[in-house]
């Protein structure tokens, strides 16, 4: 009998339904904050499903040898180190639309008590000191309101905010034209947001992109007596900036229901007159919490008994008799996406699959969710092979499958290419005898090589002198490269350069790389 652990608060719907349907579970709802005991016992458990206070990091996984699945009872999946879970063949599951609802009324909560000043307005009136003419409020009616992340949860606050007659503006650089249109919400860049909002409010998840997000350069762009809402992650907010900026008077309030550091037991915002602070409550309501709890569990039994994968962050859904052909291209796909993905910066208005050869008589279905779910990782952190579909759907992104019987120069070729409102970009790859996914094929330039962890993409003109120059640049800043591929359509026209490096590769190096004369884009991937 599989065995899971509970290490987070749950509802006990959650430990029921493992029970009926014969999966052995343990509640212990406080050892997620007692890291070396949970590092004692994890090598006993098949699953372990988990709130935001277990930390699930590498050291963790490490002892867990016998886990097999990760159920994240909620939505971001920040404190799971995914990548060290997938390199021991954990699923990692989340529940992404279980409380969604929840968290936005919590930030339409926070935003009427920092207009009001609700919360200080009720402490003083406890004390009996009946301040009538210290509580100043402003309303919220034909105020801005400026959402930076529009996805499921900024969806909902922008709806209920368009209830409460705010004109509310977006920046998410994945909200299509289209889909702002149907919400009613306008969408502008962030520059835009921070100049003309009231009230801004975060639903992004935490990123490399989106982490510090307001910093102090941010809050000097802000009007002045602007109010901020942060129920997303306390890593958006630079928070000694925030304190400096709401000292001087320049924001009005801040509401923050999630902190850098978590618990926050004690804070450097705690006790400043404009805050108003909630222990990370966005998803706490019974309804938010039976559904995640039902849906985690369902998740994790289905995996554990049947093999069936849903809501997966590192997986994709395949059956049993497919899986050993189709995993090496699911990857390919998955590998190809995350290559356009990073190298698309604006809008995406469609993503063209193109099977040739064995591939296209295979379950291009999986195929197509593991490319798009590639194209939008490096944004959306959340997004799943079960995912990816609907949510390019729901952004207006056109998907479009072409199969062709043959392909040219390979027994099985896939070509993903993204459409933006500026350009195509098309990479194509393919797997190789030895289960290696391969590019072979860049912007219609042949080449052939391998994903690695960190790469760098040059477009070049092909002139004397590049490579020599570029190697060197790498060599002086003690770069070591792995591989290095090249690419050209003809003599002295457009090149492509793809190199993999060991280590990261410094903005510095890469500014470098870029002012070269012959180099039209340097760019630094990692898979
Ligand atoms: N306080 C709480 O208890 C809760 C907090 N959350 C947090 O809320 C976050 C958002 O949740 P959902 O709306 O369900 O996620 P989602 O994935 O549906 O939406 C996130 C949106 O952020 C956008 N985005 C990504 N990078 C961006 C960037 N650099 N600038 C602007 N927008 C960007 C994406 O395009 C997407 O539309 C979660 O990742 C989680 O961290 C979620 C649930 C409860
Ligand atoms: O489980 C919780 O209380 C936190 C929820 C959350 O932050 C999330 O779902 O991302």
């Amino acid at each position: 009998m599989p065995r899971v652990l509970i290490s987070d608060k749950l509802s006990p719907t959650a430990v029921q339904i493992f029970k009926d349907r014969g999966v052995d579970v343990d509640y212990m709802p406080d050892l997620g904050k007692d890291k070396e005991k949970l590092a004692e016992i994890i090598g006993n458990y098949d699953g372990l499903a988990i709130r935001s206070n277990t930390k699930v990091t590498a050291k963790l996984i490490e002892k867990a040898g016998a886990l097999k699945v990760i159920g994240r009872a909620g939505i971001g999946v920040d404190n799971v180190d995914i990548p060290a879970a997938t390199a021991k063949g954990i699923i990692v599951m989340n529940t992404p639309f279980g409380n969604s609802i929840t968290t936005a009324e919590h930030a339409i909560a926070m935003m009427f008590a920092l207009a009001r000043q609700i919360p200080e307005a009720n402490a003083s009136t406890h004390e009996g000191k009946w301040e009538k003419n210290r509580f100043m409020g402003v309303e919220l009616t034909s105020k801005t309101l400026g959402i930076i992340g529009c996805g499921n949860i900024g969806s909902i606050v922008a709806e209920r905010g368009i209830g409460l007659k705010m004109h509310v503006i977006a920046f998410d650089p994945f909200l299509s034209p289209e889909r702002a249109v149907d919400l009613g919400v306008e969408k502008v860049e962030l520059d835009e947001l921070f100049r003309r909002s009231d009230f801004i409010t975060l639903h992004t998840p935490m990123t490399e992109k989106t982490r510090n997000i307001i910093d102090i350069s941010a809050l000097l762009k802000m009007k002045k007596g602007v109010r901020i809402i942060n129920c997303a992650r306390g890593g958006l907010i630079v928070e000694a900036d925030l304190k400096a900026a709401l000292d001087s008077g320049h924001v009005a309030g801040a509401a923050l229901d999630v902190f850098e550091i978590e618990p926050a037991t004690s804070h450097l915002l705690f006790g400043h007159p404009n805050v108003v602070a909630t222990p990370h409550l966005g998803a706490s309501t019974t309804e938010a919490q039976e559904n995640v709890a039902l849906q985690v569990a369902e998740q994790m039994c289905d995996y554990l008994l049947k093999g069936a994968v849903t809501n997966a962050l590192n997986m994709p859904s395949i059956s049993a008799d497919e899986a050993p052909r189709l995993t090496p291209f699911v990857k390919l796909a998955e590998l190809l996406g995350s290559f356009a993905g990073q190298l698309t910066e604006t809008g995406i208005k469609g993503i063209r699959l193109e099977y040739e050869g064995d591939v296209s008589r295979m379950n291009t279905r999986a195929l197509t969710a593991a490319a798009i779910t590639g194209v939008l990782r490096p944004v959306l952190q959340s997004v799943n092979m079960v995912s990816a579909p609907a949510v390019a759907k729901e952004r207006g992104i056109a998907i479009e499958e072409v199969r062709r019987d043959s392909a040219a120069n390979h027994e099985a070729l896939i070509r993903l290419v993204v459409v933006t409102e500026r350009q195509e970009r098309g990479v194509a790859g393919t797997v190789f005898a030895d289960g290696k996914p391969r590019i072979v094929e860049i912007k219609g330039i042949r080449m052939e090589a391998e994903f690695g962890p960190s790469m760098i993409y040059v477009t070049n003109e092909d002139k004397p002198g590049f490579i020599g120059r570029f190697a060197g640049l790498l060599g002086d800043a003690g770069i070591n490269i792995a591989t290095f591929n090249l690419g050209r359509h003809a003599q002295g026209a457009d090149a492509i350069c793809l190199v993999e490096v060991d280590g990261d590769v410094p903005a510095a190096v890469l500014d470098e790389v870029s002012a070269l004369p012959m180099v039209r884009q340097a760019k630094h991937l990692a898979f």
